[in-house]
């Protein structure tokens, strides 16, 4: 039975992931939040788990270094920094970073490379996604994993081709890029749809959510895996092998 550390405890997934680690086979460390006490739970746990804000994260990859165990970062709204602290710890300690630890979106994921991979940039892809109103980032950290996932069977880098925030007189969609929408209310927990278009026909890939207890199932599933695993950074993909 491993013992997991939350950070970000009282909030949302913080409660998920409790909710299923009282249910199963791993046990509650523990938990901190905004001025709460990373490194003394990282001392009393095997892995730990990020889902609070991209303004922790260097403290609690640190953390985790410091205490020499694995952690999983499911906090999205990273820049290009925090990705840069991910890949200096992950040097020293096991990291897998994901914007979502569904098994669904994992999935999610690899078809869209496929289908990205086989289509050709004849077809627009377009990432659509609404989640509750108290969501803080856009595009979500699922849309820009989908996003990665085509741009990667294109062989081009996401950040050179995204489209998003469209408003006004845009011009036209330039060939080849990806284009992000987003959309926010009420208590969606999260949804996701990767639209091919081509020549007079489309194919819509989608997920959807019915509430946090998927992400917190394979926050939990993630992190015991990355326990006694080489320093490394992962992702979900390495977990569900796929
Ligand atoms: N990868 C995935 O599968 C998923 C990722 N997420 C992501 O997880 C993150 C959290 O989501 P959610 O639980 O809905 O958000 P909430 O706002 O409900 O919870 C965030 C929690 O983090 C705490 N927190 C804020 N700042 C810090 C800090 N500096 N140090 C420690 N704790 C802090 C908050 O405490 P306080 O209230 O005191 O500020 C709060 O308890 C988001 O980035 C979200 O996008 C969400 C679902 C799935
Ligand atoms: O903030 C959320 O709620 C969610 N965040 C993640 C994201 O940004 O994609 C995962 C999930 O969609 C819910």
């Amino acid at each position: 039975m491993a013992k997991i550390g939350i950070i970000g405890s009282q909030g949302h997934m913080g409660q998920a992931i409790a909710a299923v680690l009282g249910a199963g086979e791993h046990e509650c460390a523990g938990g901190a939040d905004k001025d709460g006490d990373v490194p003394a739970l990282a001392n009393r746990s095997d892995a730990l788990v990020d889902f609070s804000s991209p303004a922790a994260l260097q403290a609690n990859l640190d953390a985790a270094s410091a205490a020499g165990i694995p952690i999983l970062i499911g906090t999205t709204g990273l820049a290009d920094e925090h990705h840069a602290a991910i890949e200096a710890a992950a040097k020293h300690i096991p990291v897998l970073q994901t914007g979502n630890t569904s098994l669904g979106v994992t999935l999610l994921a690899h078809l869209v490379h496929e289908a990205a991979a086989r289509l050709g940039d004849d077809w627009d892809v377009e990432v659509l996604e609404m989640h509750h109103r108290m969501k803080v980032d856009a595009p979500s950290g699922t849309a820009l994993l989908l996003g990665e996932a085509a741009a990667d069977a294109r062989g081009i880098a996401l950040s050179d081709q995204t489209e998003s925030g469209r408003d006004g007189h845009t011009g036209a969609r330039a060939k080849g890029a990806i284009g992000f929408a987003a959309l926010r209310g009420g208590t969606v927990a999260g949804e996701h749809s990767v639209i091919l278009a081509g020549e007079e026909e489309r194919i819509t890939l989608s997920h959807s959510a019915e509430n946090r207890s998927i992400f917190a199932r394979g926050a939990v599933r993630g992190a015991a895996w990355l326990i006694g695993r080489e320093a490394g950074r992962y992702t979900m993909k390495d977990v569900l092998d796929l």
